[in-house]
């Protein structure tokens, strides 16, 4: 038993052993089978990563390759319109040059054909001519033969003339007396250059009895009117601040009229070409009153007759029923300080004339002057301002509404009444066959051509939209682009400095 047991106590160890053999070996090849498992995957992860980095590779290739095919399609498209552009400036200046030259030859021949026909009309007009002066002669000549046997006939003769030139001098002496008289009780007087009034009481009654008619005729006319008279300043661009002050001006010198209170005389003062004639119109049209537009420059060649004209204005003013804006552009041309001496004794006599009609508080008549210089001005007269307003030259923001706003009424034919505007339009409808085309000029650039600008009046501004619808209709195509307008807003920059400049050298003050 104890042999038995001993024998099967040894084959439970021998079987144990051979478990933890067993299970070692098992450990073991699980471990080699998780190493072989590790480095094949890491041989497939870096051959992966190989493939990743050639796959790249590959790709920033073929990229390179596409822009640099790209490139090289460019620059020969770039090539080719270049060369295009070129052949096409080539044709249009030699179809220029044939046609120049056609038109030239063609005015030659025509020149020379009416010559041809000038000389023989000459020649015919000559003969024509003698003919007649030589049966005048004879006739004459008969004439005084059988006067000058007559001795009554020549009496009659040399009567009959003498009463003829007597009464054709009366007559145009009387006329003149008579139209000079009616003009002086009725007519606008000389010196008054622009007016809202009728010259003549009479005079356009009709057309605008037609005008009121047909404006009132239709509910769109009455709409219109009513907007007109609500809108704002019209297309007068000023600094917010200064629009404001003007309108309330324009509403306080309303509501003056209707209370019968007098009115406040008014001074602009400012570079030339920032509105001040503008908004004087404004102000007469916002408020109702009848405007009359005077320059100062007009009174010193009147001489000794000034004093009579300046009364004549002031006599003329209380035709008017609504009350009348009297505007004195450049009055520092004849109202200077009275002790200047460039002062004449007729312009002191004009400026002491005014005076003595403006002493007092007037309910007929607003004074506005405008001025460059408000320094030169005579002490009476600032003192008879009640409102001193400037002018300033027009910032960034102005100039780029400026810019917009002549631009729509130069080239795209929108706009007001106003006389630059009238004379662009004209310019247009004379043009009227050729549109203007409008291409990519987008906000931008006009907002760098309202920064180059610095400087420039409203004035200024607007005639160098003129030139850029000049050069515009100068082109064959009638085409604007960015490319053109810059070109003019740089040329007229470079004018605009060189003027001052040439102003500066030559010692001349400017305000601005
Ligand atoms: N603020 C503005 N808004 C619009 N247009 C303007 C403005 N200022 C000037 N202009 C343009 O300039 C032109 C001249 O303006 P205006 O006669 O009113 O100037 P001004 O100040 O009276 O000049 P001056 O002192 O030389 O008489 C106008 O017809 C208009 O085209």
């Amino acid at each position: 038993l104890e042999k038995q047991r001993k024998w099967a106590e040894d084959q439970r160890n021998l079987y144990q052993q051979q478990a933890q053999a067993k299970a070692q070996m098992m450990r073991y090849e699980d471990e080699l089978a998780r190493k072989r498992m590790q480095t094949d995957h890491e041989a497939q992860k870096r051959h992966n990563t190989e493939l990743v980095q050639l796959q790249e590779q590959s790709s920033i290739r073929k990229e390179q390759a596409r822009r640099a095919t790209e490139e090289q399609i460019q620059a020969q498209q770039r090539q080719t319109d270049k060369e295009r552009a070129e052949i096409e400036r080539e044709t249009i200046r030699v179809k220029a040059m044939a046609e120049a030259e056609g038109r030239a030859h063609e005015a030659k021949l025509t020149e020379d054909h009416n010559r041809r026909m000038l000389l023989e009309r000459i020649n015919g007009e000559r003969e024509k001519w003698l003919a007649a002066i030589n049966t005048t002669f004879s006739h004459i000549e008969g004439g005084f033969r059988i006067l000058l046997t007559d001795r009554s006939k020549l009496l009659m003769t040399v009567g009959g003339a003498t009463a003829l030139a007597a009464g054709v001098y009366t007559t145009r002496e009387g006329a003149r007396v008579t139209w000079g008289y009616i003009n002086r009780i009725l007519g606008q007087p000389s010196l008054i250059r622009e007016s809202s009034m009728a010259k003549f009481p009479w005079s356009g009654v009709g057309t605008r009895a037609t005008n009121k008619i047909l404006n009132y005729s239709t509910a769109a006319g009455a709409a219109a009117l009513a907007q007109k008279n609500k809108s704002t300043l019209g297309d007068i661009v000023l600094h917010p601040s200064l629009q404001k002050r003007i309108e309330h001006l324009a509403r306080a010198t309303s509501n003056t009229k209707i209370h019968q209170a007098p009115f406040r005389n008014m001074l602009f003062y400012g570079p030339p070409g920032t509105g001040k004639t503008m908004v004087a119109r404004e102000i007469a049209r916002k408020s109702g009153l009848d405007y009359a537009m005077m320059t100062g420059g007009d009174v010193a060649p009147l001489g000794s007759q000034a004093v009579t004209k300046i009364h004549e204005i002031f006599d003329w003013s209380k035709k008017s029923n609504k009350g009348l804006l009297l505007f004195i552009d450049e009055a520092d041309a004849f109202l200077c300080e009275r002790n200047s001496t460039h002062m004449s004794e007729a312009q002191r006599s004009a400026l002491n004339a005014l005076l003595f009609r403006t002493g007092d508080q007037s309910r007929d008549v607003v004074l506005v002057l405008a001025t460059n210089r408000p320094g030169d001005l005579d002490s009476a007269i600032t003192d008879r301002m009640d409102e001193a307003i400037e002018f300033p030259l027009p910032t960034e923001n102005e100039r780029f509404k400026l810019l917009k706003l002549y631009m729509t009424k130069y080239l795209y034919g929108e706009g007001s009444n106003s006389s630059e505007s009238k004379r662009g339009l004209q310019s247009l409808l004379k043009k009227k066959s050729q549109k203007i085309t409008v291409k990519d000029l987008q906000d931008d650039v006009i907002l760098e051509a309202a920064h180059k600008t610095e400087g420039f009046s409203g004035r200024e501004i607007a005639k160098l939209m003129a030139s850029v619808q000049a050069a515009v209709y100068g082109r064959p195509d009638c085409v604007l682009d960015s490319g053109l307008f810059k070109e003019i807003v740089d040329y007229k920059v470079s004018e605009h400095h060189q003027r001052i400049k040439l102003a500066t050298e030559a010692g001349e003050p400017t305000l601005g």
